[in-house]
């Protein structure tokens, strides 16, 4: 099948189908956005960090957070196994190949249409939690340690994840636990670990399409050197700025609909490098499909109406809105 063979190789020109439409500048040459660094190690209890987290998260639909709980070397090690990973020979990750029409596993996305350029990138991804959901035959056995840290990652951004959205329910004076209830148990987790290949013209093509997470919320370990993340914020693009050892946190589209519009999903997008290859790991937070996604009561009233009608979203349909064009927005907007 064509998903692993379709992978960009680094350093080539891109060919007509990578390159995007207009002229652009450099991806380097935008201005570096200043977005909030959050300590998240104190986070139990209430305390003022919370109303932080909520002005960073409804002003910037993204901050950055240290002090999150998983160590720097552990960090490099994710990296460095999901780099080996790439570096085997193509019919030894063709083990782990997404199928045709499949969902999980390594390769590189459809076509969306016949208008839209390729990304200059490949991705696995992999159902991590809860762990009956897990498809293991998607899970790389090469490099040896893969699956082990991957799983170990797995329950630290959990940690991650019930922190901030507990923080994030008391600055709005909601039960700490309404997010997490209201995602419905088990809530799920994916990681989208990206694989982006240099190419002479960054400028040419994405590595990533601007696009919205559906999630409620994203956790995002960038590149140790290699910036590459950019947000769109009133019209312009930005540069996210690499601090080491954090996470970056994006608002996704669940968070927008759940917290009846507080809180703005995050228009985002991948750049590549011209010389070096990039990777990043996205582990994206979703509510069990069974519990469709709705705004909390508490923050539906006379003053402030629903602004989202329910929606049921699963991961495994991201294609067909990434086909369409259409988001999850667009289908639960009233
Ligand atoms: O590689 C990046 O920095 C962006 C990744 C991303 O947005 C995603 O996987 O959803
Ligand atoms: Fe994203």
């Amino acid at each position: 099948m064509e998903a692993v063979k379709e992978i960009p190789i680094s350093g080539r020109n891109p060919e007509a189908k990578y390159i995007r439409e207009g002229h652009h500048e450099h991806p380097s040459l935008l201005p570096l956005i200043d977005i909030p660094i959050i300590d998240i190690g104190q986070l139990t209890a209430p305390s003022e960090a919370d109303q932080k987290i909520r002005s960073a998260l409804s002003t910037h639909g993204c901050m950055i957070v240290t002090n999150h709980g998983v160590e720097s070397w552990f960090l490099d090690k994710l990296r460095m196994l999901f780099k080996q990973f790439v570096a085997l020979p193509e019919e030894e990750k063709l083990k782990w190949k997404r199928e045709v029409d499949g969902f999980e596993g390594y390769g590189s996305d459809p076509a969306p249409n016949d208008f839209l350029a390729r990304d200059w990138g490949a991705r696995l991804r992999i159902t991590i939690r809860p762990e009956e959901f897990r498809q293991l035959k998607y899970w790389p056995e090469n490099p040896p340690e893969f699956r082990e840290v991957v799983d170990e990652y797995s329950s630290k951004v959990v940690t991650v994840y019930e922190v901030i959205l507990k923080a994030l329910a008391r600055s709005m004076n909601l039960k700490e636990t309404s997010f997490l209830h209201k995602m419905g148990e088990p809530w799920i987790m994916y990681a989208r670990f990206n694989f982006y290949p240099s190419c002479p013209r960054p400028d040419l093509v994405f590595g990533l399409k601007p696009h919205f997470d559906s999630t409620v919320l994203t956790v995002l370990l960038q590149d140790k050197e290699l910036e590459g993340l950019q947000i769109l914020k009133d019209g312009q693009w930005f540069r996210v700025p690499i601090v080491p050892d954090a996470l970056v946190i994006n608002v996704g589209e669940q968070l927008e609909i759940l917290s009846n519009g507080e809180f703005k999903s995050l228009y985002h997008r991948g750049m590549v490098d011209s010389e070096r290859e990039r990777v990043s790991l996205a582990v994206l937070s979703l509510s069990n499909p069974q519990s469709g996604v709705e705004p909390i009561e508490e923050l539906v009233n006379e003053e402030r109406p629903s602004l989202y009608r329910k929606v049921i979203y699963e991961e495994t349909t991201h294609f067909d809105y990434y086909k369409s064009g259409r988001t999850l927005i667009d289908d639960a907007r009233v």
